[in-house]
């Protein structure tokens, strides 16, 4: 199976690379081209263009930041829209809002294209090593034929019927992580300030009915105050602000998600965006040194 794919940050190449060790034809794009390299000593193709890469390829994928980037590359010139024609399909796994994904839809559709969206749960190792939990909706037949592709990428594909939903499960699952990410935080300062030994308190928690993943993996990076991208902090933020208007438009209050939120919009005020999004830990008043 021949597949494009169109975003080479740290999910897209993750994915590319892990498509083309399980033998799958690769032709890449992305802003930079520069960062193409990489992938064509593995075996991709490049092309120059997203439209160039849908003519090319029967299959594309993006991966692509936000919801601006994810219309920029179907909507812009040489963007997808001028390629997409009946018989090619087009995934977007970038996490946007159900708008976006919706009008991303309509617009492939109206070209006779067919449409699917398609965010994922689980960050850079997961993605490495093919265990990404795949959020697919929008056209079931289109999910059905990529299946081969969604198995090599993924663990687990869900299909949740119609466009939207999967932006929606998506924005869920990362607004409880984020929330999730900042009481963690918290408490591992109030181990340490009331005297308590902080990689003891991550031994109690493996240990007890809290016990999970995410804990586990970044507990003794944030103890040690390193924070190497896995997940960027400002895509975070962004998933709790879309989580946030989403849960406007249901009248959901969520105070414990606009906190979080808040925590991680300092984050980024504090120029550490780029930063994994366990870096919001540096927000909190008592790890900073005294005056
Ligand atoms: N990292 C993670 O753990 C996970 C991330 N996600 C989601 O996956 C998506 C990608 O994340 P990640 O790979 O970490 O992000 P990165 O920031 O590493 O990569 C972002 C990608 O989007 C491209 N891009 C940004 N703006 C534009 C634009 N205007 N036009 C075209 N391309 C653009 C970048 O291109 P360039 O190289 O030119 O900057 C790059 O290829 C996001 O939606 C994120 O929320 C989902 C699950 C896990
Ligand atoms: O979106 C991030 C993730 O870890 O999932």
């Amino acid at each position: 199976m021949e597949i494009g794919f169109l975003g080479l940050g740290i999910m897209g190449k993750a994915i590319s690379v892990n498509l083309l060790r399980h033998g799958f034809k690769v032709t890449v794009w992305n802003r930079t081209l520069s960062k193409c390299g990489e992938l064509v000593e593995l075996g991709a193709s490049v092309e120059e263009t997203p439209a160039a890469v849908v003519k090319k390829c029967q299959y594309t994928i993006a991966m692509l930041s936000d919801p601006s980037a994810a219309l920029s590359v179907v909507f812009d010139k040489g963007g997808v829209l001028e390629q997409i024609s009946s018989g090619k399909g087009y995934i977007d796994m970038s996490t946007v809002d159900a708008d976006t994904a919706s009008k991303i839809s309509e617009a492939i559709l109206a070209k006779g294209g067919q449409f699917l969206e398609a965010p994922v749960s689980g960050s850079k190792k997961p993605a490495e090593d093919g265990q990404l939990v795949i959020l697919a909706a929008g056209n079931e037949a289109l999910y059905k034929e990529v299946i081969p592709a969604f198995n090599v990428i993924g663990k687990k594909s869900f299909y949740l019927g119609q466009v939207g939903n999967g932006a929606k499960m998506k924005l869920v699952v990362n607004m409880i992580m984020g929330s999730m990410m900042n009481a963690f935080s918290e408490g591992l300062v109030l181990a340490d300030r009331s005297g308590l030994e902080p990689q003891v308190l991550l031994d109690v928690l493996d240990l007890g009915g809290i016990a999970n993943p995410m804990f586990k993996l970044k507990g003794p990076t944030m103890i040690g105050r390193s924070y190497p991208p896995a997940f960027p902090l400002k895509h975070q933020q962004k998933d709790m602000r879309l989580a946030l208007a989403l849960g406007d438009e249901n009248a959901v209050s969520m105070p414990i998600a606009a906190a979080a939120n808040e925590a991680f919009k300092k984050a980024r005020s504090m120029g550490l965006g780029d930063l994994d999004f366990s870096a919001v830990h540096e927000t909190l008043e008592a790890l900073k040194p005294p005056h």
